[in-house]
Parts: C-alpha cells; sequence; structure tokens
C-alpha cells in the first residue's frame, strides 16, 4: 500500500504521487479531499496502480478506455466523515445533503442516502434521478434560478422542499397552490402539468404525490445572494452581489412579507451558497453570522424559519500545492460560527445543513485513458494523445483548471519527460494537463488523472460524436458498473432523419 507522499518526483527520479505530509500519524482520518488520490490506492506486485483492491490496467481491459473509477470506500468514508464531524460539533438538529450537480447518477445517489446524506437536486433531471435511486423526497431539496412552471410541479408532487430563488418562481408557487396547477410560463405558455402520464414514469400516481399530502402547505426555503466574496475562479463564484442567483438584500423584507400572506407556501428556513472550490474558512464563517441575522428577521415576519442552509464549497487537492481544509475542520468551523451568532443574537440554534458536492466526490474518482499517438515540437513541447479529453473532462479548457496524473503500468518507472496531455477533439484547446511530469510513456500505457469525481461526468458532452465513457465502482477488488459507455447507436437515438431528407 502507498504510504503519504507529495505529488511530484521523488530522489530516485520515480513516480511520486501521494498525498499529505502532515498525515503521517498511520492512525489519523484521512480526510479525502485532501488527498490526490482515493483512499485506497496502492501499488501492487505488478507495479500497477490499484484501487479498491482492483488493478486499474485490468479494468480498462475488462471495461474498455476511457474509463472512470470511482473508490466507495473514499465516497463513503467522506459522507461518514461530514456526519462525524456535525454530530462532534454541533448541538442542534442537522442534514448534510449531497450536492449532486457534482455527479448526479443513480449509483452515486444511491451510496450517500446510504450513508444518511440528503440529496441537492438543481433541475427536473436531477430530482428524477434522485427520485429513482429511492431518496426519500423528505431529504431532498430542489434549488435552480429558472425553474419551470412542470419541474416546480414535479417538486410539490413529489413532496421535497424548494430553495425559492427569485420573485419569478415565488409567484408562480404562490399561484399553483395544491396539485402543481397553475402558474406563468409553463409549457407553450399554458402553465400547468405535463399530466398524468409523466407523473406515473416519475413513479408519483396519478392523483397526488408520493411524499406530498394535498392538504399541506409547500415546504420552500428561500435562496439569498449574502453579499460575500470569496478566492475562487470567477465562474464559481455565487454568493457576491452581482450573481444570477438568489434574492438581494433590498428585496428580502418584501419576500418575507409577501410570504406571510400566502397560505400554500411555508417557509421553513433560508439558504445561501457563496461558491465552490474555496480553500478558506473565513468567508462561510461570514456567511453564518449574516445568515443568523436574516433568520432572525424572518422570524420577526412570522415566518417559522427553523432551518440554514449554508450551502458547499470546500476545496479538493488536484495538485500538490493546494491546501483545503479536512472535512473536519471545515465542519467545526461553520458550526461553530453558527453557534456564536446564535448565542450573540438570542436565537435557538436552527437545524444546520450544507450541501457540498466536490469535496465528497472529487477525489474519490480518477480517469484512465490510453495513450495512442505524440507529436514533439522541437524545443517547445512534445504532445502525448488520449483517447478522451474535454468531452469526458471539460474543466481544464471552461476552467483552466489543473490537474496530475500518472502512468498506471509503470508505478515505479523513473519520471523522464515532461509532456502535455491533449485530447483527441478537433479543438487546439483540448488540453488535459499543460505539464505532466511522467516517465517515458508509449502506446497503449494508461494514464490515471487524478481527482475526476466532481463535475466531470456530469459536465461530459459528446462533442465530436464521442460516446461517453463508461464508469464503474469498485471496492473490496470488486468493480461495479455504474454508467454503462454509450454506444454509437446510443449518439444517434435521438437524431431523427425525415424521409423529405432522404435523396
Ligand atoms: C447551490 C449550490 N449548492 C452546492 C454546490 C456544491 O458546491 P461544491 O461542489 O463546491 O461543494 C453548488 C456548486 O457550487 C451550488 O451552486
Ligand atoms: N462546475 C464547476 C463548479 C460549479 C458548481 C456549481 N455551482 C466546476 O467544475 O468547478
Amino acid at each position: 500500500m502507498l504510504s503519504t507522499q507529495l505529488a511530484g518526483v521523488d530522489n530516485s527520479g520515480r513516480q511520486y504521487i501521494f498525498n499529505r505530509e502532515n498525515n503521517r500519524n498511520e492512525n489519523a482520518q484521512r480526510s479525502p479531499n485532501q488527498e490526490l488520490l482515493p483512499l485506497t490506492a496502492g501499488i501492487n506486485s505488478h507495479d500497477h496502480l490499484e484501487i479498491g483492491g482492483c488493478d486499474v490496467t485490468e479494468l480498462v481491459q475488462q471495461f474498455g478506455s476511457p474509463l472512470y473509477i470511482l473508490d466507495e470506500e473514499s465516497l463513503r468514508s467522506a459522507c461518514r466523515q461530514y456526519r462525524e464531524a456535525f454530530q462532534n460539533y454541533y448541538p442542534g438538529e442537522f442534514q448534510v445533503l449531497y450536492a449532486s450537480k457534482a455527479w448526479s447518477c443513480l449509483g452515486v445517489c444511491a451510496i450517500a442516502h446510504s450513508e444518511g446524506l440528503g440529496i441537492d437536486v438543481v433541475s427536473g433531471g436531477e430530482l428524477y434521478t434522485a427520485l429513482q435511486a429511492g431518496v426519500k423526497p423528505e431529504v431532498i431539496y430542489y434549488h435552480g434560478n429558472n425553474k419551470s412552471v412542470e419541474e416546480l410541479s414535479l417538486a410539490i408532487e413529489s413532496g421535497c422542499t424548494i430553495v425559492v430563488d427569485n420573485w419569478y418562481e415565488l409567484k408562480n408557487l404562490a399561484q399553483m397552490g395544491q396539485g402543481g396547477q397553475g402558474g406563468q410560463g409553463g409549457q407553450g405558455g399554458q402553465g400547468g402539468t405535463r399530466g398524468p402520464r409523466d407523473r406515473r414514469e416519475w413513479g408519483l400516481g396519478g392523483e397526488g404525490g408520493q411524499g406530498s399530502d394535498s392538504q399541506l402547505p409547500t415546504r420552500i426555503m428561500l435562496r439569498l445572494t449574502p453579499g460575500i466574496d470569496c478566492h475562487t475562479h470567477d465562474y464559481i463564484r455565487t454568493g457576491h452581489l452581482d450573481s444570477k442567483f438568489g434574492f438581494d438584500p433590498d428585496q428580502i423584507e418584501a419576500v418575507f412579507a409577501f410570504i406571510g400572506q400566502q397560505p400554500n407556501l411555508t417557509c421553513v428556513g433560508l439558504h445561501a451558497h457563496i461558491g465552490s472550490q474555496i480553500f478558506e474558512r473565513q468567508p462561510h464563517q461570514d456567511l453564518a453570522e449574516v445568515m443568523v441575522q436574516w433568520m432572525e428577521k424572518a422570524k420577526s415576519y412570522g415566518l417559522p424559519v427553523t432551518e440554514l442552509n449554508l450551502g458547499g464549497g470546500l476545496g479538493i487537492r488536484y495538485t500538490e500545492s493546494d491546501d483545503p481544509p479536512s472535512i473536519d475542520e471545515w465542519v467545526q468551523a461553520l458550526c461553530q460560527a453558527v453557534k456564536a451568532a446564535c448565542e450573540s443574537q438570542n436565537l435557538p440554534l436552527p437545524k444546520l445543513l450544507c450541501e457540498p458536492g466536490r469535496s465528497l466526490i472529487g477525489t474519490a474518482c480518477v480517469t484512465a485513458y490510453t495513450i495512442g499517438s505524440s507529436k514533439t515540437v522541437p524545443e517547445i513541447r512534445t504532445y502525448v494523445a488520449i483517447d478522451g479529453g474535454m468531452s469526458d473532462n471539460p474543466r481544464p479548457i471552461t476552467y483552466q483548471s489543473l490537474y496530475r496524473a500518472v502512468v498506471a503500468n509503470k508505478m515505479s518507472a523513473p519520471v523522464s519527460e515532461t509532456v502535455t496531455i491533449a485530447g483527441k477533439h478537433c479543438e487546439s484547446g483540448d488540453i488535459l494537463i499543460k505539464e505532466a511530469s511522467l516517465p517515458q510513456t508509449e502506446p497503449g500505457d494508461i494514464l490515471v488523472v487524478m481527482g475526476t469525481g466532481a463535475y466531470n461526468y456530469s459536465m461530459a458532452s459528446n462533442y465530436n460524436r464521442l460516446p461517453r465513457p463508461a464508469a464503474v465502482v469498485v471496492a473490496n477488488q470488486e468493480a461495479k458498473m455504474l454508467l454503462r459507455r454509450e454506444t454509437y447507436q446510443d449518439l444517434i437515438r435521438q437524431d431523427c432523419l425525415p424521409d423529405s431528407l432522404l435523396g
């Protein structure tokens, strides 16, 4: 098994990849978000990378390439660490949600739910996935800045909590009443639902919802834009004032007053999310203080607010220089800030929620690719091409994100070159890693890119008509299919070819 080392090259020039220097205490709990590789990563007697006891090169032989490999233990451990930290630091009720936008599929939702997590969804599709995975609607929270009437209607019927983002949505919900009727801007501008056939498809039955009691008002929370800044990429900051999400501070009191008049809505709490891949703790501590003040104000309008959701955002280690706090440290900071703010306002502790995505699943997964062609531009660089790219990992081209990689079939080979890992798309910017330090590579080698669990599969596309790769979940030397590889038939499944187009 691997010891705890940093990424890079060791004294003997070998690939030298693993994990956090200050985790040298064998008994210390390793926080998955601080590791480069999944917790169960190791090197086996063939000098191959193994994860969950499975040889990565054998997984590629069996399931094909590229392949997402999810380590069940890392995901479960991250879920448990969140819950244990709340148990240790928060004397009130709490609920951890998995932000399924990071990777929404049946298997991942089912694992998170089985560890006691609820699910944050942001579209009808994510809601459908969570429900189909068996997640109880009581622990599903539905976000989004432009939910359609059709989506709202299905959400009401499912019985989940709706996190209301803006006036348009609030007024639609107020009009919709029970059973999802009414509202502006539904299909064809008519409003209303998609009809009973679709409700049955959702497992909601013909009448009423699986989780909703038609006599009860719809449970909502309000998303506020707290005006708190944090240091992360501009595209993934959401809590600053110039954000498309949430009610601005100057609207909030009018919103509270409006909700107080709506018999079919009950506002159970407030929500804010300030951004993603954050390494500082202070912004969330400031957020806690601001939000507790808004809780007090909501109560003064007679709203029965008892829940406070402070979003997600804890960062992960993509490269050796990333240094995020552990899950335990982050939760502790959050809980202490909420407790202190409540004490100073003389408020009872709210039910505290958070909704991490990346820090639960990001480092639990790697992507294995097969190396193919290469090209050396003298005195400039060597491109080494793999059989995937921006379609299975759009983060480098979208956010200039950095990744690290190893060659899974040559784990102890000396690092001898710095190359540029290129994808196979018809796009010059399709570069996964600009400078990768690797041993000598050759066609057929298996390149493993680390930290691909979050916002990879969920943001994957079929650009250039590449089928999406398969994903497996590994544990105890066994690999199980999580997502089947798309086929060429899948690629044309939605295509229509009207007769008139045929010559
Ligand atoms: C509303 C909301 N909640 C939760 C998350 C999850 O964030 P992260 O994956 O950084 O934990 C996001 C993404 O930024 C989000 O927009
Ligand atoms: N997709 C972003 C994170 C956005 C989170 C959702 N608000 C990323 O890959 O880093």
